[in-house]
């Protein structure tokens, strides 16, 4: 296909990040401009309002956007006792299904608004929820991976910026949450780069919200099947927000390794750091602070 873009740069930026995670619904608008105002400037031309080149002719990249749901979704799923997939399949009662459609409306709102601010600086951003916009069930999770990435192809091809979500879905007869960590790495065959946005520098040797003194850890090596080529103690403590129900670092850690096994390099970096900025325009050095997980044979 002559309109196949190959330069794509796969970015989460986490719920902790684009909002106040403890007060309900409230965003962190100093962080969603700086967020949508760099993508603006990352992205390649093709991606914003009025150009008319093929996107080949561009050097930057395309972008897939996903974020969490901070204080948008996670309050809602813990009310409703929705688990994170995959670990649990969540009990199913009557307020199941009553829950996923909440959880969904609170993730859209953050949806709608990052969208309005990406539009606003003139990238043509569009909005999707993986759950019915392309996933029908997380039972049927590896089948439907397919048809995921192929709805994200057509978007960028067409010019536009995807902006997905982590998510509340079907799951069997039942419902769940589906992390954007996970959905990052189900989008992941897509993308030649993978970027982690969140709410510290990278992965420490412990949480460094509740241990000041971890070290930081800026290389972490896997092998194919996804051991560490050096065994760095790691403690990845669940979630240090009370209210998250997808597992904090140690779902991020997991997804970042399942990708850098496949042979993509993933970075996780500080949302409105220098570093992070400096990582998305592909400009590496001894300077940028980040965690880079990559693979090694
Ligand atoms: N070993 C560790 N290194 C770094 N951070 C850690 C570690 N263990 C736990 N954490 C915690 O993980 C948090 C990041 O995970 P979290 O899931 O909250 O972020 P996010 O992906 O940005 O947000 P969300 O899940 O809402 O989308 C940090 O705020 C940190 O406190
Ligand atoms: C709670 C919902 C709707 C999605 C969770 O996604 P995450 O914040 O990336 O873990």
């Amino acid at each position: 296909d002559e309109r196949e873009i190959n330069n794509v740069m796969l970015i989460k930026i986490g719920g902790s990040s684009v909002t106040v995670k403890d007060q309900k619904e409230t965003f962190n608008e100093t962080v969603v401009k700086w967020f949508t105002e760099t993508i603006a400037d990352v992205v390649s031309p093709f991606y914003r309002m009025g150009d008319t080149h093929d996107c080949a002719l561009h050097e930057k990249p395309a972008v897939v956007l996903v974020h969490g749901a901070g204080s948008f979704g996670h309050h809602t799923a813990k009310e409703f006792n929705l688990k994170g997939y995959p670990h649990d399949n969540s009990e199913f009662n009557s307020n199941t299904m009553e829950g996923l459609a909440k959880t969904r409306h609170s993730v859209q709102k953050l949806n709608q608004r990052i969208v309005a601010e990406l539009l606003a600086v003139g990238v043509k951003a569009v909005g999707i929820s993986p759950c019915f916009g392309g996933l029908r069930n997380l039972d049927l999770f590896e089948e439907q991976q397919s048809w995921l990435i192929d709805v994200l192809r057509e978007t960028l091809r067409s010019g536009l910026v995807p902006v997905l979500h982590g998510d509340a879905c079907l799951y069997g007869s039942s419902a769940a949450i589906l992390s954007g960590d996970t959905l990052l790495q189900m989008c992941s065959p897509l993308a030649g780069q993978i970027v982690f946005l969140t709410d510290v520098d990278g992965v420490f040797q412990s949480d460094p919200k509740t241990n000041p003194t971890a070290q930081f850890i800026p290389n972490i090596a896997v092998d194919s099947q996804g051991n560490l080529v050096l065994s760095h103690v790691i403690q990845a403590t669940e979630s240090s927000h009370s209210h998250d129900v997808t597992g904090g670092l140690k779902t991020k850690l997991a997804a970042a390794i399942a990708i850098a096994a496949s042979g993509r390099v993933v970075t996780i970096a500080k949302s409105g750091s220098l570093s992070a900025e400096n990582v998305l325009r592909g400009e590496g050095g001894e300077d940028v602070r980040c965690t880079r997980i990559f693979r090694q044979d």
